[in-house]
């Protein structure tokens, strides 16, 4: 389980002090797909950097956040590097802003498998082709030699989440990972996501600003405001009886964050 605990971030900058979370607490259970929806600055991409230990060296974080059981205020530099790409990996949402141009796709995914895995190269690539489908990239074995920009946004993004799962990571966080999409190509990434939950058992962080997209995917949604979380529960509580006046605000406006 990932456990948030009354995780406090500010960043000070120029004598100027903002304060992006304000004591907000919540869980990830392997298995399961956990919302985070709010607006525009709400916090929800700080909640995500400070699990994965990327926030800059001037965010002064208080509260505790355990991965497994182990804070990660106890591990060293090393430990989560370790950590990241193996236990919990991310999936943002611009494919083309995390793939590197000049690099093959499969060679991609394939540095991530050598980065943790003591493994050979020819071991390493059949990994990374029965990675690539798994997650529904056709033609693997032509893909794995292709360059990004000859791919189409839908199968970057798909390349983007064979590398996150190539090492079986127990925990996803995922970034507006369709936001980038058209609708139709979106749907077919919600899916993969769903599926990957089934198959694999992986905890989904899954951040987004579309309630349509909640209603879709969640099992469970925190809904944040301003740094803080206004409601947390069950999908359907939050869709068929929301608590929080903002939750109802949010519900009954249907607006696109
Ligand atoms: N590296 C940073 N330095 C300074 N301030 C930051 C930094 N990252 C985030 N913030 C501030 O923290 C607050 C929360 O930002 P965050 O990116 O988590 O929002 P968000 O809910 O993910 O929004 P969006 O949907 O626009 O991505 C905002 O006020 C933002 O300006």
């Amino acid at each position: 389980m990932i456990k948030v605990e009354n995780l406090k971030v500010k960043f000070s900058l120029d004598n100027q002090t903002v304060e992006a979370l304000k004591g907000v607490s919540f869980h990830l259970n392997q298995g399961e797909i956990l919302a985070i929806v709010g607006e525009s600055g709400s916090g929800k991409s700080v909640s995500c950097n400070a699990i994965m230990g990327l926030l800059p060296s001037y965010a002064t974080v208080e509260g505790n956040i355990f991965i497994d059981e182990k804070n990660i205020k106890d591990l060293s530099k090393e430990d989560m590097r370790r950590l990241r790409g193996s236990t919990v990996s991310m999936v943002f949402q611009e494919p083309s802003a995390v793939l590197n141009p000049l690099l093959t796709v499969g060679d991609q995914i394939l540095e991530t498998v050598l980065a943790h895995k003591d493994v050979s190269y020819k071991e390493a690539k059949d990994i990374v082709l029965e990675t690539m489908e798994a997650v529904k990239i056709p033609d693997p074995e032509r893909r794995f030699y292709q360059y990004p920009h000859e791919l189409s946004g839908g199968l970057k993004q798909r390349v983007v989440i064979a590398a996150a799962v190539v090492n079986k990571p127990k925990y996803i966080l995922a970034d507006e990972p369709t936001t980038a999409l058209d609708v139709t190509t979106a749907a077919g990434i919600l899916s993969l996501f769903q599926d990957l939950k089934q198959t694999y058992n992986i905890g989904i962080l899954f951040i987004t600003h579309d309630l349509g997209v909640v209603a879709q995917i969640a099992d469970r949604v925190v809904v944040m405001y301003k740094g803080e979380i206004m409601e947390e529960g069950d999908v359907y509580q939050i869709f068929d009886n929301p608590k929080s006046d903002y939750t109802k605000k949010l519900l009954s406006s249907r607006v696109y964050l």
